[in-house]
């Protein structure tokens, strides 16, 4: 490849302080009289409590691993019940929330040193991570303006009342095809399809992703009009009346009375459930329950892989503070799930095959649970934190009333921060596939991910040569030498379903942008910020060739693999030619990146 061409307050301040771990030191204290404390609060307004003692030191980068990627903000309303959690303290010399390092040829003292020599340098604090404010879900040709931070079933109320009597089509259509069940601990990549779910036109995708994957086989049975008969007995306490639930959703959707428009029901019907499962329903569809292991860890999710997935348990509408944080909606989970099901569509099952791609993570299933946590989700989470040193809160603390959402996910690997790149060529091919997946999304949906930190990109090695895409009609393929690469986390994404603009308003966030300057992820959301004038609902594909300048300096920065100095020169170009692209998809063109991109002949 030739580069060259291109609380509450003061009396409770010391419990809190087990739980604000992830809070960004050196912050100025902001304390709100509890008198101006409110139920509100959890949505609009935001308050920070003192940080922790402990937390005014400096943290390293070597232990602010995790915390870039958290959130930093703390919502206190007098409404959520207070349980401080005693965490015991962390043992001496783990990273904190840090998947596990990888052995044999890692540097470790290499990148011990580098990571300590760049915080002496440019990192005087962690960077701040978004606040989980609620999801906007806009429309491109209403004139109407909504309110800035309501929920989005409450836009869809407003949409349903005021313009079309209808639900959201987005929603309608995600809940037509509600019910995706993979056959239990089916290996990724089977390909024992029914015959009876391969009925309809819309398989033939000329796309060819990986191999039909668990989740087409149930979106395709639902084209079919099979849904009950498909749907393996995964779970059945939960959704036997599946049917049932949509149509009384779509019922109360029609009516007036806002109240029939309970969004936890909403989400149970989008995951095909009446009721919520048990966690053991769940894990046990994939895996023996003493299998569980865990993998990673955020701010609002504990990653357990069960079987060949990851489920994502992210706890919901509670009322304790869970890792310091308030626990998202049931509506802002049913707006990542139209989020994260649209970008499924990118697969090629299902409408546009004009663009299709296979390197945003695969949602396979999506349920709803409520209870304690489970014993073997428990001792998985307990045997991480030994070897790695949780930064999250114990999930004992859940009460038996404690609802959760349970993203089944395809397992994408390791994320970008612990993996070892072993030379240029993975490193190169690693950008194309980022950008090529990027430009994919941006031309089906004008997707923007807006969030691509070095946590948000997972790789895994596999025996491939290249991997396929399409980009507006034309097939292409990329060399990978051997490296799969997937997407996650589209908590700050935006997209244009066809139907609804869905984005995050960062304009509520302003802690956002306050990052340390220098720090390359910080400077990121500035720049983000800079170019959409700070209005999030616009398309701004240049937010997509920022992230790749950034994801050239962790390169080139942050990460160690065997590369000649011309090679560093040629990012470092590639970088500059970068900052005059407007979009992954001109990014794409790029010449630097033609020696990795094989046509298609399509
Ligand atoms: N599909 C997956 N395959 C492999 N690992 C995963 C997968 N999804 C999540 N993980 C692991 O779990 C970690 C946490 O996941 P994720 O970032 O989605 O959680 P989160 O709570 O949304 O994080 P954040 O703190 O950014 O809000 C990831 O960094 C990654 O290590």
């Amino acid at each position: 490849m030739d580069f060259n061409a291109g609380g509450k307050v003061a009396d409770q301040r010391q419990q809190c302080e087990a739980i604000y771990r992830r809070r960004k030191p050196n912050k100025p204290t902001q304390d709100v009289e509890p008198s101006k404390q409110s139920c509100s609060a959890r949505y609009v307004g935001r308050v920070s409590l003192a940080p922790a003692a402990g937390a005014l030191n400096r943290k390293t980068s070597w232990t602010r691993s995790l915390s870039t990627r958290g959130r930093t903000s703390v919502a206190v309303g007098v409404c959520f019940e207070y349980h401080p959690q005693h965490k015991e303290p962390k043992r001496k010399g783990k990273r904190k929330g840090k998947a596990a390092l990888p052995k044999g040829k890692y540097k470790f003292e290499e990148e011990k040193a580098y990571f300590q020599e760049v915080d002496a340098f440019e990192l005087l604090e962690e960077s701040p991570s978004p606040k989980p404010t609620t999801w906007v879900a806009g429309n491109q040709t209403d004139t109407v303006a909504l309110p800035k931070l309501c929920s989005p079933l409450d836009k869809w109320l407003f949409k349903k009342l005021n313009f079309t009597f209808e639900p959201s089509s987005t929603l309608s259509k995600i809940l037509q095809t509600s019910t995706m069940r993979p056959i239990p601990s089916e290996p990724i990549g089977g390909n024992n399809l029914k015959s009876s779910s391969l009925k309809t036109p819309k398989n033939s995708s000329k796309v060819n992703s990986r191999l039909p994957s668990a989740q087409s086989r149930f979106e395709l049975s639902l084209v079919d009009g099979n849904v009950l008969e498909t749907v393996p007995d995964v779970g059945n306490d939960g959704c036997e009346d599946i049917v049932a639930s949509v149509k009384k959703l779509s019922l109360a959707s029609s009516s007036s009375d806002s109240e029939d428009l309970d969004p936890f029901r909403a989400l149970l019907a989008v995951c095909g459930q009446s009721v919520p499962l048990k966690f053991r329903d769940v894990f046990s569809s994939y895996c023996d329950l003493d299998k569980i292991t865990k993998i990673g860890e955020g701010t609002f999710g504990e990653a357990f892989k069960a079987g060949n997935y990851v489920c994502k348990v992210v706890p919901i509408d509670g009322n304790i503070l869970v890792n310091g944080e308030v626990q998202k909606r049931s509506e802002e989970l049913l707006e990542e799930v139209v989020l994260s099901r649209t970008l499924n569509y990118l697969r090629g099952h299902e409408g546009d095959f004009q663009n299709a791609c296979t390197m945003f993570i695969e949602t396979i299933d999506l349920r709803v649970c409520q209870g304690s946590y489970d014993a073997a989700l428990i001792s998985a989470w307990e045997d991480w934190d030994e070897d790695h040193g949780s930064e999250n809160d114990h999930p004992k603390a859940f009460p038996d009333n404690q609802c959760y959402v349970v993203f089944v996910l395809e397992h994408g690997g390791k994320d970008l921060e612990s993996f070892v790149l072993r030379n240029t060529d993975e490193a190169q091919s690693l950008l194309v596939q980022v950008t090529a997946a990027l430009a994919v999304a941006e031309a089906a949906y004008e997707f923007e991910h807006r969030d691509l930190h070095w946590g948000n990109i997972l790789l895994s090695r596999n025996d491939s040569v290249t991997m396929p895409f399409t980009l507006e009609g034309k097939q292409m393929y990329i060399q990978t030498f051997g490296l799969g690469m997937s997407i996650i986390d589209f908590t700050l994404s935006r997209i244009n379903t066809g139907d609804d603009i869905l984005f995050l308003d960062l304009s509520s966030d302003p802690e956002l942008f306050k990052g340390p300057k220098g720090d390359k992820q910080s400077e990121t959301y500035r720049k983000m910020k800079e170019v959409t004038e700070d209005c999030w609902e616009g398309s701004f594909p240049r937010t997509n060739a920022l992230w790749l300048m950034y994801l050239v300096d962790v390169l080139l920065l942050k990460k160690s693999f065997e590369r000649t100095s011309k090679d560093e020169r040629d990012f470092r170009s590639l970088k500059k030619r970068l900052d005059k692209y407007q979009s992954a998809r001109e990014a794409l063109l790029d010449p630097s990146f033609s020696n990795l991109l094989v046509d298609g002949g399509i």
